[in-house]
């Protein structure tokens, strides 16, 4: 029935005046009503008159979760012929192989469709990208004008992933997307931005860059602002330079998504973004993994992380593995260790220019590396399909991105393991997480005897490896003195690292 419906509006709309369309989308949004299970959550906002302190908005945050928790299953909709989308959009889902709507995409779809700005909250790789790029695209199809919507992520790999996925979304229907991210040249951004495109996938920094610098360019006309990985564009760190891109965006007629698998419910940092009555789609608590990831972790005797990792490592061979490293330096040390011991490895975090990165990137997804060693910079939104296995060489400090990082295996109902290596510096951390997730990490066995055989091999190559680093890390210390780095630290928002 439903199906029909569609394909009768679909076949008839060559014909359809701007003026009909328009009146049949006031009349879909009435007769849709105001019933939305999930406006209760617009309190949320609406509540923020009164400010409350750290205490109390823990409590709330809590109460919200449970509610969350007890809430019902969203809408169920066995395919996307359901959701009264344009042919164009209903065959690239089809193209990508999406037979139906993941629940976070069945939750969020039809409201967005509505007009409704949306607070989308769901595990990593539940499919949170194509449903902020659908309604997007689906109202671009009926109102095609540039500077349409602007899609904000932390990241620079995370920017271009999305950008791909509105492309193979949008493809068929004409879009013109752009990447605004650091690290590359702005002269060539700033011939993009003049090319008009319809839709802008930028990380902040360079946004404001060209917000300010660029002659021509501006967001006056902007329909939609996405904030993906939201809590963390809300964040401190990222705070001031969204503030300013924020007051040269209109408030007015223009929808808001926000979309993260850990989305702070701090009133404050929602109200940063300016949502306009927001619908709340949780399809998942503020911090869960998915059921078909297998978590474990390994209690690792002082120095003796190289060996335990390299152990695992070789249990693993054959599999694709993310190690994430908390710092740059070890990144890049892990990676050469791995390499010298003849595991094929690349590293991946912000030392590197954007070529060098994006190279790495390319390298492990087209299975050349199975070991992509990383920092934080690849903890959030990436997806490859192929990663079997997370390793945290260090625990992260939050738990949030322990939850991003073990997100980059197990997606799109895919199974997956992760290990977090655990030295007696990592208890209070680990035990955090643990509270955090609700879960007791089990720990992985090991076989002792053969982690004491790899020792000296593993410290004698990290020997090599550290004297190695040293003398670069002279050479380019000698190399980079008198450079002017001016600019640079606006550019290198994007990195989660240090
Ligand atoms: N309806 C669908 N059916 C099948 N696969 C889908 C569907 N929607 C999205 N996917 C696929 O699921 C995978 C994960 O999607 P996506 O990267 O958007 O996840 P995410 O929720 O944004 O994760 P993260 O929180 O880690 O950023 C992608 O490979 C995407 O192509």
């Amino acid at each position: 029935m439903v199906n029909k419906i569609v394909k009768k509006k679909s076949s008839n709309s060559e014909l359809t005046s701007l003026a009909d369309k328009i009146r049949q989308r006031a009349l879909e949004r009435q007769s849709a009503g105001k019933t939305s299970q999930h406006d209760s959550d617009n309190q949320e906002s609406s509540a923020a008159g009164s400010r409350k302190d750290g205490s109390e908005d823990e409590e709330q945050e809590k109460k919200q979760e449970q509610e969350e928790e007890e809430a019902e299953e969203g809408p169920q909709f066995e395919s996307f012929n359901q959701l009264k989308l344009v042919p164009e959009l209903l065959e690239a889902c089809a193209t990508l192989n999406y037979s139906k709507p993941t629940p976070i995409q069945a939750a969020s779809i039809p409201p967005a469709l509505e007009g409704k700005d949306i607070i989308g909250l769901a595990q990593t790789g539940s499919g949170k990208t194509a449903a902020f790029a659908i309604p997007i695209l689906n109202q671009l199809w009926h109102d095609q004008q540039p500077y349409y919507a602007c899609v904000m992520a932390p990241t620079r790999e995370l920017a271009a992933q999305i950008k791909e996925t509105f492309d193979s979304l949008g493809g068929a229907m004409g879009v013109r997307t752009t990447c605004i991210v650091g690290g590359m040249s702005m002269i060539d951004q700033a011939r993009d931005l003049m090319r008009r495109p319809h839709i802008i996938i930028a990380t902040p920094g360079r946004l404001m860059d060209h917000l300010e610098n660029t002659k021509g360019f501006s967001l006056r006309k902007l329909r939609f602002l996405v904030m993906d990985e939201a809590d963390r564009l809300l964040d401190m760190e990222f705070g001031p330079v969204l503030d300013r891109i924020l007051k040269v965006i209109p408030t007015h007629g223009r929808t808001t998504y926000l979309f993260s698998a850990t989305m702070t419910s701090k009133i404050d940092k929602l109200q940063r973004a300016s949502l306009t009555n927001p619908v709340k789609c949780a399809v998942s608590t503020k911090y869960e993994t998915v059921e078909t990831l297998i978590q474990a972790l390994m209690v690792v005797p002082g120095g003796l992380k190289n060996t335990f990792l390299i152990y695992l490592l070789n249990e693993f061979l054959g599999k694709t593995v993310i190690v994430f490293t908390r710092t740059k330096a070890n990144a890049e040390r892990i990676s050469t260790l791995c390499n010298l011991l003849e595991f094929s490895s690349t590293a991946l975090h912000g030392d590197l220019n954007q070529n060098q990165r994006t190279g790495a990137l390319d390298l492990f997804k087209a299975g050349k590396r199975a070991i992509l060693v990383a920092t934080d910079v690849a903890a959030r939104g990436l997806d490859i399909p192929s990663v079997d296995i997370v390793i945290n060489y260090d625990i992260p400090v939050d738990s949030k991105s322990y939850i991003h990082r073990v997100g980059r295996t197990a997606r799109a109902g895919r199974s997956g393991k992760s290990i977090s290596l655990v030295s007696q510096y990592d208890l209070e951390l680990i035990l955090r997480i643990e509270d955090v997730l609700g879960l007791k990490l089990p720990k992985e066995s090991v076989d002792k005897a053969a982690i004491m055989a790899l020792r000296d091999t593993v410290d004698k190559a990290n020997g090599e490896v550290v004297m190695e680093m040293n003398r670069r890390s002279k050479e380019k210390a000698l190399r980079g003195k008198g450079r002017n780095h001016r600019g640079k630290s606006r550019d290198n928002m994007d990195r989660e690292e240090q």
